[in-house]
C-alpha cells in the first residue's frame, strides 16, 4: 500500500496546510507527534523543507523502529509503540496520522484515535492525512484499494461522510477539511479536528 501511496501523492499537507500560524507553540513543546510514520522520510523532509521549532516523534511498532538505518535528522526523534496503548508522549501540539487508519476497520480506528484523545492537551490538534474517496465516480486506483483493504484487512476507503462520522464517534469535532488544488490520489485529505473533552457527569459539554 505504501508504495501506492507514494507513486500518487500530490502535494504535502504542510504546503497547504497553514502549519505555521495554527500550530504556533513553545519551542521546547512537542509540535507533532506522526504515528505509523513507518521509517520517517516524510518527517525529515518537513523538517528539511520547514525547519519548524518544536520537537518533531515518528512513532511506529517497535520493529520498524529497529529498522531505521539512517541517523534522523536533528530534532526528530523515534520512538517503538503501538497506537493501541496509551500514548506516552501528552500534551503535543499535535497529533498526526497519514494513510494508517485506512488500513483498520472502524472499531480498532477508534480505539486508536481514543488513545490519541486521551493524551491531548486543551489546545491540540488532530490531523488526519487520508484519502477520501468520493461516493460515485471512484478511480480505478481507490477502487482497487477499497478491495484490497476489505479482503486482506476487513477494512475499507472511506467517504468523507464516513471519515467524519469516524472522528465524530471518537468524540472529536472537526474543524475543517483541508485540500490542496495539486491533490494525489493517496492523501487527498487532511481533517483537522479538535478533541471534545467530556464532562465528569460523563456526558458531552
Ligand atoms: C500504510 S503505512 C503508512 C506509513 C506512513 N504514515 C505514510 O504515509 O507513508 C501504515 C503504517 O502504520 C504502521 N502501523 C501498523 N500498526 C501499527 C500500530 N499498532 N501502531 C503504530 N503504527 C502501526 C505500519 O508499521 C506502517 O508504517
Amino acid at each position: 500500500m505504501e508504495a501506492g501511496n507514494r507513486a500518487v501523492e500530490g502535494e504535502q499537507w504542510y504546503d497547504f496546510y497553514p502549519w505555521e500560524e495554527w500550530l504556533a507553540s513553545e519551542a521546547d513543546r512537542v509540535l507533532l507527534v506522526d504515528i505509523g510514520r513507518s521509517k520517517g522520510h516524510d518527517l525529515a523532509r518537513f523538517k528539511e523543507k520547514k525547519n519548524p521549532a518544536g520537537r518533531l516523534i515518528l512513532q511506529d511498532l517497535s520493529e520498524v523502529i529497529q529498522d531505521i538505518q539512517a541517523p534522523l535528522a536533528q530534532g526528530i526523534e523515534a520512538q517503538g509503540y503501538s497506537m493501541f496503548d496509551p500514548q506516552p508522549i501528552r500534551g503535543a501540539k499535535a497529533y498526526y496520522m497519514r494513510t494508517v487508519l485506512h488500513d483498520w476497520p472502524d472499531k480498532q480506528a477508534l480505539q486508536a484515535l481514543q488513545r490519541i484523545r486521551e493524551a491531548m492537551a486543551d489546545d491540540s490538534v488532530l490531523l488526519i492525512n487520508e484519502n477520501s474517496v468520493p461516493v460515485t465516480g471512484v478511480s480505478r486506483f481507490n477502487a482497487s484499494v477499497d478491495l484490497i483493504m476489505m479482503t486482506v484487512l476487513s477494512s475499507l476507503q472511506r467517504t468523507e461522510k464516513q471519515w467524519l462520522s469516524l472522528l465524530e464517534r471518537a468524540q472529536f469535532n472537526v474543524i475543517k477539511v483541508w485540500r490542496s488544488d495539486n491533490q494525489g490520489v493517496g492523501s487527498n485529505a487532511l481533517f483537522e479536528a479538535v478533541p471534545v473533552f467530556v464532562g465528569s457527569s460523563g456526558q458531552v459539554p
